[in-house]
Parts: C-alpha cells; structure tokens; sequence
C-alpha cells in the first residue's frame, strides 16, 4: 500500500481531523521531518490544504509545556526530598536541626518588625529615621505580598515537614513561595543599598542569605522552587521598595497630617 495514499477516502471530513489531533498521531507527525511532511501529500494533512504547517506546532505546544513542568515539578519534589535532611530530629541530619531553627528565627518576620521599630524609636538622625521606616513598610509589604501570593497559589508544604513553626498566619500552611526567602532577599539588598558598606560585613549579609533559604529546604519546611521564586520575589519587592521610597517631606506630611487628626479627635 503507498505510503501518500489516503487510507479511507470516505471517511468524512471531521473524522479525519480528530484523527489529526489524537496525541499518539501528533507526536509521530511531530517526530516526522518537515521535509518529508511537505512532500507526502497525505489527506490528512497541511499538503491537502486543510489546515497550514504551523497548526501542528500550535497543538503540540501545551503539551510540551506540560511534560516539562510536569518533569521540572518532579525534579523539584525529588531534590526537595533528598534535601531535607533536618526534617525531624531522626533524620540523616537531625543533630543540625537547632542551628537551622536558629536561622529560621533569624529570618522570622516577628523579629524583623521589632528590631526595625526598636531602630526607628532609638534612632536621632533623619536620615536613619528615614531608613527604617522604609524598611519597615517593606517589612509589611512583604508580608501583604506572600500571604497574597500563597493564598492564591495553595501549594501545600512538602510532606516530610513538621508543622513546628512559631507565630505562623492562616496561610503560612502553604509553602509557595517561602517568606523567609523573600524577606532575606529584600532585605539582603536593603542592607546592603543603604547599612552595610564594610566588604566582610557584605560577603556576611549574602551568606545569610543563601542559609536562609537552604535552611527552609533542609528543615522540611520548602520545596526547592518556593525558595528559588521567593529569591526573585523578594529581589523584586526591593526595586518597589525603592519606587515607593518615603522622602524625609512625604514623612513630615504624614506625621503633620496624623497630628492634626489626633487633635481634632
Ligand atoms: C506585626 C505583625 C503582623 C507580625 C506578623 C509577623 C509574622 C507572624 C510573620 C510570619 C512569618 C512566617 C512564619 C512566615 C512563613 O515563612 P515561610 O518561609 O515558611 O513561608
């Protein structure tokens, strides 16, 4: 039987286009060359005229995309599995699971907030007035932006991890993106942008970065990729911080028009 014969002239038109998008056809169409494509002139194909070349390419697509989130997703799962080695105190790594709580703390919100509002209170200088507040508005947009993004995203934490954090919200049982990272990584660069200008000092702040967001995996608490996206979210959060930038005038306007509502209360 010739190869560029159509198999069953009386099969409808319909008919043969579902053929043409059943996946086990697609694929071994996309397997084919195009050259051989163009010149087979196949009835059930781009040759006959009923559809163009690039259609094959539309349909398949979505399904690549699929396979390699699918894939990357696994990959994902995988590593985050092998990585959490302090998940409990019986694991492989369990003897380093207080030095990674310690990290958690430090990365924690609760002592971000305190510490920059303990600043602002004790610092003399406009400038530094200045600068933590802005912290602290990024502090709190920080936490508006991930509850916002866990709420609509609901990946639940990994399955190893034991839900023993302190002072957690309602969304914080989801895990993407981890809020840990995206608070180190906006306030890594916040530090180093305006506080920290001595090198070893610098090389420090990136280094507690890193264990932040490695120590999130280790704990159990994070898949690979709530840290990696919560390393660019909170990078981001930072550039915003900075268009949103509060000015030593925005600041006087603020404080004068919260005085005068206290007066006229
Ligand atoms: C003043 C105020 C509203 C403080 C809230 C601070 C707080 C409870 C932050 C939550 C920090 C937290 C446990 C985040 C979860 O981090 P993941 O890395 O596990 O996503």
């Amino acid at each position: 039987m010739s190869l560029t014969k159509p198999l069953n002239r009386s099969s409808p038109p319909h008919l043969l286009q579902r053929q043409g998008s059943d996946p086990t056809t697609a694929r071994l169409r996309a397997s084919e060359s195009p050259t051989r494509r163009r010149g087979s002139g196949s009835s059930t194909g781009s040759a006959s005229g009923q559809g163009p070349p690039e259609e094959d390419g539309i349909r398949l697509n979505p399904s690549l995309i699929r396979v390699a989130l699918s894939s990357l997703l696994a990959i994902d799962l995988w590593l985050s599995k092998q990585l959490g080695v302090c998940a409990c105190e019986d694991s492989s790594w369990g003897s380093v699971r207080p030095l990674m709580k310690l990290l958690e703390i430090s990365g924690h919100g609760i002592p971000w907030l305190a510490g920059t509002a303990y600043c602002l209170y004790k610092s003399d200088s406009a400038a530094g007035q200045e600068v933590m507040l802005n912290l602290f508005m990024g502090l709190l947009l920080d936490l508006i932006l991930v509850g916002i993004v866990k709420a609509v995203v609901r990946r639940r934490r990994p399955a190893h991890n034991r839900m023993d954090m302190f002072a957690t919200f309602s969304v914080d049982r989801y895990s993407f993106p981890s809020g840990h990272a995206t608070r180190a990584a906006m306030c890594g660069r916040f530090l180093l942008a305006h506080l920290v200008l001595a090198a070893p000092l610098r090389v420090l702040v990136l280094l507690w970065v890193g264990l932040v967001g490695l120590s999130r995996v280790m704990l159990g608490r994070h898949n690979v990729t709530d840290v990696m996206f919560g390393f660019w979210m909170g990078y981001c959060q930072y550039n915003l911080v900075e268009m949103l930038w509060l000015s030593p005038q925005t600041l006087q306007g603020l404080l004068g028009q919260s005085v005068c509502c206290f007066k006229y209360i």
